[in-house]
């Protein structure tokens, strides 16, 4: 049995007891590039867990890290409940890790590479057929499964490396840019499937730039810069900043009807992207973005706008909460 001393704090010890991920100063160079600078981190079971950050900030390599392929110079990790480096079988056991580049395993079709993997894991023979089948269809290539692998599209691959990470049911997934070329379809997909894993109890640790994705699938998110952990949030706080002075979308039947109340009315606001400044729509539809005290700003804004007969047609936020809260973050650290 393990046992967590009782001095760390709660979330950290119940992760590391239950099937979660712990990360506690990690630290990994790469000769004079520092790539993991002390990073913390707690994924928790039961939940999918955003890896945010700026390009170069650390991500992959601390996914490396606790997938077990690359060894950390300092500090401690648990997956799981193991050590990759000290309990490497254990650990890979449990972990199921989908890279954001695949091989082309160029002789193998793509039914043959489950199946190798599923060996690799030491499923027992009897019941691959049908995990490999089901794992197919959960990722749409059944009708693919006796094709090369080598001839997937990149999208195809980025699916059948997906099925691969589960082929074991790991109770733990790491994912670095699991959306990266999938089709608007295949990522509704990916994230109604990361959804149902994290509701029977999986730890799901996702890496993405697509912040309006992670937003949508993620319950806890994790910012990193320059190796290190800048703040641990959870998702539906971050989006609860009601009250922050925020760009909205505002579009309107009558472009020239909304201009103009707009000034009239003294509102800081500018054309939006579609909308050519200098040859703004005369007399049809068109949008602005105007900046506004928190929701109770917007709803004002709806209601007086109706009143003064401005024919609304959209009102939204010009980024989601994750968004704005990355490059707030980002910002501050410049
Ligand atoms: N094998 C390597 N050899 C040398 N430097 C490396 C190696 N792998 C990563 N690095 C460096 O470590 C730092 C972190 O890289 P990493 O790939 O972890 O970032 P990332 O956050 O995943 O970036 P991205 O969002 O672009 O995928 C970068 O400065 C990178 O150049």
């Amino acid at each position: 049995m393990e046992i967590v001393p009782e001095e760390q704090p709660a979330p950290v010890a119940t992760a590391a007891r239950s099937g979660g991920i712990v990360v506690q100063g990690v630290h990994r160079a790469f000769g004079s590039v520092q790539a993991l600078d002390g990073i913390d981190l707690v994924a928790r079971p039961g939940a999918v867990t955003a890896l945010v950050g700026p390009n170069g900030s650390g991500k992959t390599t601390l996914l490396l890290v606790l997938a077990g392929l690359l060894v950390p110079d300092a500090g401690t990790v648990t997956v799981g409940g193991h050590d990759p480096v000290t309990e490497g079988p254990a650990a890979r056991a449990v972990t199921g890790w989908m890279p954001d580049t695949f091989g082309t395993w160029d002789s193998l079709t793509v039914r043959e590479v489950l199946q190798t993997f599923a060996a690799a894991y030491r499923l027992p023979a009897a019941g691959t057929a049908a995990r490999v089948d089901e794992l197919l269809a959960t990722v749409h290539l059944s009708e693919y499964a006796g094709r090369p692998a080598s001839v997937l599209s990149r999208g195809q691959k980025q699916r059948l490396g997906l099925a691969r990470a589960l082929v074991h049911d790991p109770q733990v997934l790491l994912l670095d840019e699991p959306a990266s070329g999938l089709d608007p379809r295949s990522r509704v997909d990916l994230r109604i499937l990361l959804r149902s894993l994290a509701e029977r109890g999986k730890t799901v640790l996702v890496s993405s730039h697509i912040l309006s994705e992670l937003e949508e699938m993620s319950d806890d998110v994790v910012f990193v810069s320059r190796g290190r952990t800048v703040q641990t949030a959870d998702v539906a706080a971050v989006g609860a900043g009601a009250d922050a002075r925020r760009t909205w979308h505002v579009r309107a039947l009558s472009y020239a009807a909304l201009s103009a109340w707009l000034t009239q009315v003294g509102a800081t606001w500018r054309p939006d992207e579609d909308v050519d400044p200098h040859r703004p729509p005369a007399d049809g539809p068109g949008g602005v973005l105007l900046d506004v005290d928190g929701d109770a700003g917007a709803a004002r804004l709806v209601r007086d706008a109706v009143a003064a007969g401005v024919p609304l047609v959209q009102l939204a936020p010009a980024a989601g909460a994750l968004e704005r809260a990355y490059l707030a973050l980002e910002e501050e650290r410049r």
